[in-house]
């Protein structure tokens, strides 16, 4: 059975007159596609010496111009045995292929060089000089005569040779009505490396592909030429760089594929046409076996990349035949320089070179076997032309885009430097707030440490002030307790608490002043700090206003700062105060079951009259009725000025620690003389009174501090006068009252003569007093109070001498605390917490002496009941507490 090969192309176009009509030239100046197939040429060489020497069967049989036949059948001679004609005489022999191939052209082992261009190059001339890219490689198995077709020989041309002589003879021909412009490269692809012909080098040069170009040679050589002249001393010189070693197969083997190009621009003289063409000449280097060449090392390794490329080659024409989307041009660099030339915009000649002989028989046949498939490999061409008078519309078109893109990227620019100086300026912006950030942390820092240090130090005013206040209440509870007292005993305890109870008072006096002192100081840096962060906090959101919530953030933290300050004083005043109500809980507790057993101790004596059990069950019901919880939902509005002075912190204001027994400031207190003020003379429902309230009036059994340092405590049972005048007045005024303020004497021993300030006692003096006419001058209103001293009661009191004095009476007894100093009487002076009276009798006992001294009567002496029932009273425990707690 014969296979045959057929060209599709010849069925479809006819032959190559078909093609060449295919081949329009352009006048439009636009550029026309066209489809082509490659087109394949056969040549078979003659048998080389070796081959004519080992007698070698021809496996080419050459039928015409373009039809050839692989391992044709052989001419048999009949063989007769016995006179009858046998039909196989060698039954081992292989059957022939007898393959027929139809290629564009074949050439024959007679065919010379020249023949071979008739057939190629010179047709693709044509389309070369119409604006078409063209190219011509050769293809064969090494030895085949590749490199004889292409180069040729001195007296035999190969088709590079005829092809740029028949390139310059029609460029002559063109010559007056085109300018050509003709440059040439020459390279070689050697084992995958890419090197310049035309100025070797042994650093091979590098691929470039571009999407308008195609594949280009980075830094490769263009020389140019003018005759073919010089074309023919260039190739030389190149091919004889192109690496060549002699091999088994070919003497002058070629060792790498040499890629010939020459770019060609045209210019049509009246059209202004310009056509730019490339045309590539390629001898590739023969496909080879190793057994045939016997190559060994490095010959051999050449060969392997020979091998590698012509085997990509291969798959390209395999995959281009098939149409194929993806054609694996990148597999080698061959393959990457093919690419144009055998699926790209180029007219392409393949010249597959064989020999004729059976040596080669199976490069014979996979060369024709290629062949044919790339004669199915359809191109897309296309003619490369600039017109004239387009290039000039395009010029002007190019401008304008050009133009157009410079304003886009200066737009851009601009838009870019506008950006840039927005960033710049946000930049700026951006220092600016960090920096008004730092300052304003930097001072929040100095007014945070201050605002700590000032909310401290109120902290601890607060705590002082609770304390002083429990102690004093305390104290006088202790006092009371003291001087009401019957008991010896009780007296004695208490009033040896008396002198330290005076120190603390004294002590707290003085801390509450250095306190005093220090918050103000602290406040003055507080409230300065605190201005400049405020107008640094408003020039900041005057410059920034983003910087808003920063500030409201900071000032939050102030506030919290505060908040969290107020609760530790709040939780430490608690913790003051419960411990106080738990040890005043004890007392509670107690008290009621000991009044228990005294009152049914006196009952069992039969001395419990109506009026003691009454009062009895009033204080038992009232205990028990204190001992019920009851709560209240009062508001801090109902609490007194102390109170919310304790419970708040005040950065605003601060203010100093009020004195819950005296609210006017210090100063005044002394600048003050005191006016005491009294129960009068029924003490009977003294719990029954409103307890004395502040405005400088004094409670009984207050203990007041004088200005000389002297603390007395007042009682109500008799009249103390408080002077301002000369001991000698006050002498005068004993002189005139006589014996019964026997005191005077003795008290006015211990104090300073000077001290105008100072206090003593007229014990028993209202009773003197009534002995004599007292004129009273009711011209100004009596007021109480220590507030203000020239509105204190004056009388013109008449002594014994008729003499009316001014005597500013104070109603109550005033009794100096203080002990006297040395040279105090060993029986003691008589000061509060004695059982001693001024003369040294014992107190209770100097006033039944004293009623005796004076003669008074039972009526005049109801104030000493009065005093010993309130004793008796005050001597309650719930007295005491539940007076302050109306505070
Ligand atoms: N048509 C021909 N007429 C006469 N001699 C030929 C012809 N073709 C080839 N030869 C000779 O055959 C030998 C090998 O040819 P050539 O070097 O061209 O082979 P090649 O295919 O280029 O081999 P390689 O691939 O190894 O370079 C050369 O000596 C050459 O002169």
């Amino acid at each position: 059975m014969v296979k045959v090969e057929r060209n599709p192309r010849l069925g479809a176009l006819g032959g190559p007159k078909a093609r060449g009509q295919s081949s329009v030239p352009s006048r439009s100046g636009s550029t026309q596609n066209m489809a082509a197939n490659i087109k394949v040429v056969v040549r078979v060489r003659p048998p080389n010496p070796k081959e004519m020497e080992l007698n070698s069967r021809v496996v080419i049989d050459v039928v015409d111009d373009r039809m050839l036949v692989f391992d044709p059948k052989e001419e048999q001679l009949p063989f007769y045995h016995q006179g009858v004609q046998q039909p196989n005489r060698n039954f081992l022999k292989r059957p022939n292929k007898e393959l027929k191939f139809v290629f564009d052209n074949v050439c024959g082992v007679n065919s010379s060089n020249q023949d071979v261009f008739e057939t190629t190059t010179k047709d693709i001339l044509a389309s070369l000089m119409d604006g078409y890219n063209c190219s011509v490689f050769v293809y064969g198995a090494t030895g085949a005569g590749k490199t004889f077709t292409m180069i040729g020989t001195q007296e035999n041309p190969g088709i590079t040779y005829l092809t740029m002589e028949h390139l310059f003879y029609s460029m002559n021909s063109f010559e007056k009505e085109r300018e050509f412009d003709i440059s040439v490269s020459y390279i070689e692809v050697y084992n995958e490396n890419v090197f310049d012909l035309l100025k070797p080098s042994k650093t091979p040069l590098q691929l470039r592909e571009d999407n308008k170009y195609g594949v280009m040679v980075a830094g490769i050589t263009l020389k140019s030429i003018k005759t073919s002249e010089e074309l023919l001393s260039m190739l030389e010189s190149g091919n004889k760089n192109r690496t060549q070693h002699p091999t088994d197969a070919n003497a002058e083997s070629s060792r790498s594929h040499a890629v010939f190009q020459v770019y060609i621009t045209m210019r049509y003289r009246i059209s202004s046409q310009v056509r730019m063409v490339k045309l590539s000449m390629i001898d590739l280097a023969g496909s080879e076996r190793a057994s045939a060449t016997g190559c060994v090392g490095q010959r051999f390794k050449e060969g392997a990349n020979i091998n590698r490329s012509l085997l990509s080659l291969g798959n390209c024409i395999n995959k281009l035949a098939d149409g194929g989307s993806y054609v694996p041009y990148r597999d080698s660099k061959l393959t990457r320089l093919l690419k144009d030339s055998l699926g790209g915009n180029c007219k392409t000649v393949m010249i597959a070179n064989v020999s004729p002989s059976s040596l080669s028989y199976e490069d014979t046949y996979n060369t024709l076997k290629y062949a044919a498939r790339a004669n199915k490999i359809q191109l897309s061409i296309k003619k490369n032309i600039v017109d004239g008078d387009v290039r000039h519309s395009q010029y002007v078109k190019l401008n304008e885009e050009l133009k157009k893109k410079v304003k886009e990227l200066e737009a851009k620019l601009s838009l870019s430097s506008l950006k840039t100086v927005a960033r710049e300026a946000d930049l700026v912006k951006e220092k600016a707030t960090k920096d008004w950030r730092r300052r304003i942390l930097d001072e929040e820092r100095s007014l945070s440490a201050l605002e700590s240090q000032l909310l401290s130090l109120m902290s601890c005013q607060r705590v002082l002030s609770l304390r002083h206040r429990l102690r004093t209440r305390a104290f006088s509870h202790v006092v009371d307790l003291a001087h009401r007292s019957s008991s010896d005993g009780m007296e004695q305890v208490c009033t040896e608490d008396i002198p330290r109870q005076e120190r603390a008072a004294e002590s707290y006096m003085k801390q509450s002043v250095q306190l005093d002192t220090k918050i103000l100081a602290a406040w003055g840096h507080y409230s300065d700090c605190r201005k400049k962060m405020d107008i640094l906090c408003t020039q900041a959101l005057a410059n920034c206003p983003e910087l808003d919530d920063f500030v409201k953030l900071i000032k939050l933290q102030s506030q919290m700062r505060q908040t969290e300050a107020k609760d530790k004083l709040n939780k430490k005043l608690l913790v003051i105060e419960n411990d106080e109500i738990n040890a005043f809980a004890d007392y509670m507790c107690e008290m009621p079951s000991m009044l228990k057993k005294l009152y049914l101790t006196l009952k069992g004596y039969d001395k419990a009259t109506p009026a003691l059990t009454s009062e009895y069950l009033d204080i038992m019901r009232k205990a028990k009725s204190a001992k019920a919880i009851s709560w209240s939902d009062d508001d801090s509005e109902s609490c007194d000025a102390h109170f919310k002075f304790l419970t708040t912190l005040d950065l605003d204001k601060p203010s100093s620690i009020p004195d819950f027994n005296l609210t006017r400031n210090k100063e005044e207190i002394i600048n003050s003389t005191i006016d005491i003020v009294t129960d009068s003379d029924d003490l009977t429902d003294i719990e029954n009174r409103e307890p004395v309230v502040d405005c400088g009036m004094k409670r009984k059994g207050t203990p007041i501090k004088l200005a000389n340092n002297e603390t007395i405590i007042i009682d109500d049972s008799f009249e103390a006068l408080d002077t301002t005048r000369t001991m000698s007045s006050a002498k005068k005024i004993k002189k005139d009252i006589g014996d019964i303020a026997p005191d005077v004497e003795n008290y006015a021993s211990v104090i300073d003569p000077k001290d105008l300030n100072s206090t003593f006692v007229l014990a028993g003096k209202m009773e003197a007093l009534k002995k004599f006419p007292i004129k009273s001058e009711p011209i100004q209103p009596v007021k109480k109070g220590l507030s203000d001293r020239t509105n204190t009661m004056q009388r013109t009191v008449t002594f014994g001498d008729n003499k009316a004095r001014p005597v500013k009476p104070v109603i109550g007894k005033a009794v100096a605390f203080r002990r006297p100093a040395a040279p105090a009487p060993a029986q003691g002076s008589g000061g509060f917490g004695s059982t001693l009276s001024r003369d040294g009798t014992p107190l209770q006992r100097n006033v039944q002496e004293m009623r005796s001294k004076t003669n008074v009567t039972e009526k005049q002496s109801v104030g000493f009941k009065a005093v010993r029932a309130r004793e008796r009273v005050q001597t309650h425990p719930y007295s005491r507490p539940n007076a302050f707690s109306r505070r």
